[in-house]
């Protein structure tokens, strides 16, 4: 039997504004999405069923799995009576601002569409995407930084990367993001700068005046709750970063450098238990 290996790539968020509350709860946002070198790796091999290992014992692999709620997702909608198991190599750490779970969900929806011979249209993955979580539908259609509104699911290809290097650190705290989102500090009426022009000039015309205005709406309060998570923006700062923040809801948070030695030098600095990835510039989702 074909077995199918596919990695799944995760985020941070460049800037992240949160600029109201929809009447069924969710909040409206802007921000821009950027792709990093931390990934989880999903191998599919058809079945008359649906299951999936993961090796992360942590992590259910029951039907409240982002993988199996994937496969139902795409079973119910096309009417489909075909099978998966799926291994799930986990790597990108959860609870971590990272997407990690939403980005599994999907490669699940892209790669059995495929493997299922479903034609199913992306509208309508994209349809089955935004259930399955705000932040799929990114995954699903974009493969470099995109630029997103709505609850993040209204994305715009920006067509560029970040011309520095990534250094990604979970301080192993796990942060929900349902917590997040009722714990974070309300600024709705502040101005909202035009993050897709900030973000063109700043990675493509390198003024660097522009990064005040990524700010992470999450991070005064996981900053409050959570004192390890700012000693490593402090700690990534002091090593030279030219920007460090919070990513998403936490707990990981990002600096980039424009120097691959000084990136180095500050994963060295930080705690050996913690864990930390290191992305070149240019990167995209392969
Ligand atoms: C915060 C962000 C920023 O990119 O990412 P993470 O930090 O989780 O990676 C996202 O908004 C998270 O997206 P995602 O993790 O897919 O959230 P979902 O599973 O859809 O929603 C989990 C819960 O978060 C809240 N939620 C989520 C998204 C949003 N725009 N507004 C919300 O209020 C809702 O309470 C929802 O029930
Ligand atoms: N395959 C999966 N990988 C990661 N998290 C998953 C998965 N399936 C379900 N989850 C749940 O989703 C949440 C994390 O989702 P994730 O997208 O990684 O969020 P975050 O970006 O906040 O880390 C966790 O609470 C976890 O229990």
């Amino acid at each position: 039997m074909h077995t199918l290996s596919v990695n799944s790539f995760a985020k941070i968020n460049l800037g992240l504004l949160i600029t109201g509350k929809r009447d069924d709860g969710y909040h409206t946002l802007e921000t821009i999405f950027a792709p990093i070198n931390w990934y989880d790796t999903i191998e599919f091999t058809e079945s008359g069923t649906v299951s999936m290992s993961c090796s992360n014992v942590d992590l259910p692999v029951d039907e409240n799995n982002l993988c199996i709620r994937a496969a139902r997702s795409l079973q119910h909608f096309s009417g489909t009576s075909k099978g998966v198991s799926m291994t799930l190599l986990k790597q990108v750490p959860f609870g971590a601002g990272l997407g990690g779970g939403s980005s599994d969900a999907a490669t699940v929806l892209r790669v059995l569409n495929e493997l299922w011979q479903l034609n199913v249209s992306q509208t309508d993955l994209h349809k089955l995407a935004v259930k399955l979580g705000a932040d799929v539908p990114y995954f699903l259609s974009m493969k470099g930084l995109a630029y997103a509104r709505g609850i993040g699911d209204e994305l715009e290809d920006l067509g560029f990367t970040l011309p520095w290097y990534v250094v990604t650190v979970f301080p192993e705290e796990h942060i929900s993001t349902v917590w997040a989102y009722r714990n974070f500090y309300k600024r709705f009426d502040r101005q909202i700068p035009d993050l897709k022009k900030s973000a063109s000039e700043l990675c493509l015309g390198g003024n660097k005046a522009m990064f005040p205005l990524f700010e992470n709406d999450f991070e005064p309060a996981v900053f409050d709750h959570f004192p390890a998570v700012r000693a490593v923006k402090s700690a990534l700062l002091d090593a030279g970063t030219v920007f460090a923040s919070l990513s998403g809801s936490g707990s990981a948070v990002f600096g980039l450098f424009e120097e691959e030695r000084d990136a180095l030098e500050a994963m060295k600095r930080l705690p050996e238990n913690y864990r930390k990835s290191l992305t070149p510039p240019g990167f995209t989702m392969a």
